[in-house]
């Protein structure tokens, strides 16, 4: 690996000479491979090896092809690079996560951070996870759907665009897009990209984005920033400018010093460098801040005379969807073109608010699409943590025929009859097909399909979470 060379001079610098030696050798490893568990769904595969700030984050020995396990179109786990999971020591220490809040992931695609703080916070809380960039929005979709926590909104609009929403969010994850040097060694790409000027060009768009999200996080609200790389204009020093410039609070992390996370300070302003050859994970920044000013309460509920963007579902299609999640009771059932979706009963309020001022692409749990008397199960249902498996018929899978549903083949399951079938593979959903006489209509969304071949020799089970 060619690497340029003020970046070098500046690693040099910033590690010292004997550190950095250390740091180029670990540049020459693979990166090691981890995941982080949906323990709503899955546990963890007996010995693997923990990632010591995530409690669902785990070790894997060797890369498996991850796209032959059912599990994990099931959304059951997700691959994610170790380092990033210390947001949830920043949300642990710097938030009370028992109350009710409201979350924004500004920058949320591909789902990394969302599906993580959708695990962390609470039922009642709600997580907006934005991605300005549409198709990449629909990854995310596709994964917040995957993960079913069914209290997350998917939007797709500007940074700007939160400035309607002003005092709105208790937290704001801002997971920036840097210029990726901490990639360096998963992503050669990122090293032919790099430049001092494409660093100057990142750092100032920092700077926007956090200006322009600013507003919407309340007095007293938490701001977690990060990026994936080692340079002080995208790190420290923005941070420090924003503290600066708002008057906000660093805020101290308490580090285990086994964890090799290395702590930095520029003008009072605290930050968290994660360096391959200290940590088990890849390169990585974070600091957090509180914006000046009183915490406030929320307050959630109806309000009488407000006029509502959400369309509340008629009473007729209520009852047929009525008994397909878990304690319905809680949660207020919507429709939105054909569209039947569930959305915890406390999060009405703040969800019409934001479907008032954001471009929302998913909502909730999405239940099922009208068509014309009857309803037809969506996707997001089968893979609801909430979902009662007793309002279905369940069919279990074998390892063969998942991964040809999967990849939207006809299967011949030797049933019958003229019924919805929730396909499962080893308990886990996988999701829905239409039985008629003894053909299986695959309702499997198509944009989320396995596309390869499946080899002649399939593996056996799954190396990442116990299901046998
Ligand atoms: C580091 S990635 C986010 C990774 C994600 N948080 C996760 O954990 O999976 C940064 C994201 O910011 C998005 N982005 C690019 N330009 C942006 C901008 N001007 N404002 C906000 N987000 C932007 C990118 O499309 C990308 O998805």
């Amino acid at each position: 690996m060619q690497l340029p060379v003020s970046f070098t001079n500046r690693m040099q610098r910033l590690l010292g000479q004997e550190e950095y030696p250390k740091f180029l050798e670990a540049l020459q490893h693979t990166p090691p491979v981890s995941v982080r568990i949906n323990q709503a769904k899955a546990a963890a595969a007996a010995n693997l090896t923990p990632v010591p700030w995530a409690a669902a984050g785990h070790y894997l020995p060797e890369r498996p092809l991850f796209t032959l396990d059912p599990a994990i179109h099931a959304g059951a786990y997700y691959v994610q690079e170790a380092s990033s999971m210390f947001v949830e020591q920043a949300l642990r220490q710097a938030v009370n996560l028992n109350q009710s809040l409201q979350v924004l992931d500004l920058c949320g695609a591909p789902g990394g951070k969302s599906t993580h703080l959708a695990s962390l916070i609470s039922p009642d809380s709600l997580l907006v996870s934005n991605e300005v960039i549409r198709s990449r929005a629909s990854i995310l979709a596709e994964n917040v759907a995957k993960w079913g926590s069914g209290n997350v909104l998917v939007t797709s609009n500007d940074p700007r665009d939160f400035g309607r929403l002003p005092d709105f969010f208790d937290v704001m994850v801002v997971d920036a897009p840097c210029s990726g040097e901490g990639m360096f060694r998963k992503d050669p790409q990122a090293v032919e990209e790099w430049s001092e000027e494409n660093v100057n060009l990142c750092a100032q768009r920092q700077q926007r984005i956090l200006m322009d999200v600013w507003e919407a996080l309340k007095p007293g609200g938490v701001l977690i920033y990060s990026t994936c790389t080692w340079n002080e204009q995208e790190n420290e020093e923005n941070i420090a400018w924003l503290a600066e410039q708002e008057g906000a609070e660093s805020i101290k992390l308490q580090l285990q010093p086994e964890w090799g996370v290395v702590p930095t300070q520029l003008k009072g302003v605290e930050g968290y460098r994660f360096y391959p050859h200290r940590v088990q994970g890849e390169g990585f920044f974070m600091a957090v801040v509180r914006k000046a000013g009183e915490e406030q309460v929320i307050s959630h509920g109806k309000s009488k005379k407000k006029k509502y963007k959400l369309t509340v579902a008629g009473k007729k299609e209520q009852a047929l969807v009525q008994d397909w999640l878990q304690q319905p009771e809680q949660y207020t059932f919507v429709q939105h073109g054909e569209v039947i979706s569930a959305l915890p009963e406390n999060l009405f309020e703040a969800t019409d608010e934001v479907y008032q001022n954001l471009y929302v692409l998913y909502a909730g749990t999405e239940l099922a699409e009208v068509k014309g008397k009857k309803l037809k199960p969506l996707q997001g249902l089968a893979l609801s943590q909430h979902l009662n498996n007793d309002a279905f018929r369940i069919t279990e899978l074998d390892l063969e025929q998942a991964l040809r549903y999967l990849r939207k083949e006809d299967i011949s399951l030797g049933t019958n009859g003229s019924d919805w079938l929730l396909l499962q593979y080893k308990d886990l959903p996988l999701g829905w097909a239409k039985q008629i006489g003894s053909r299986m209509n695959n309702y499997y969304p198509k944009e989320w399909r396995i596309r390869m071949e499946l080899p002649p020799e399939l593996p056996s089970g799954s190396l990442v979470v116990d299901i046998n």
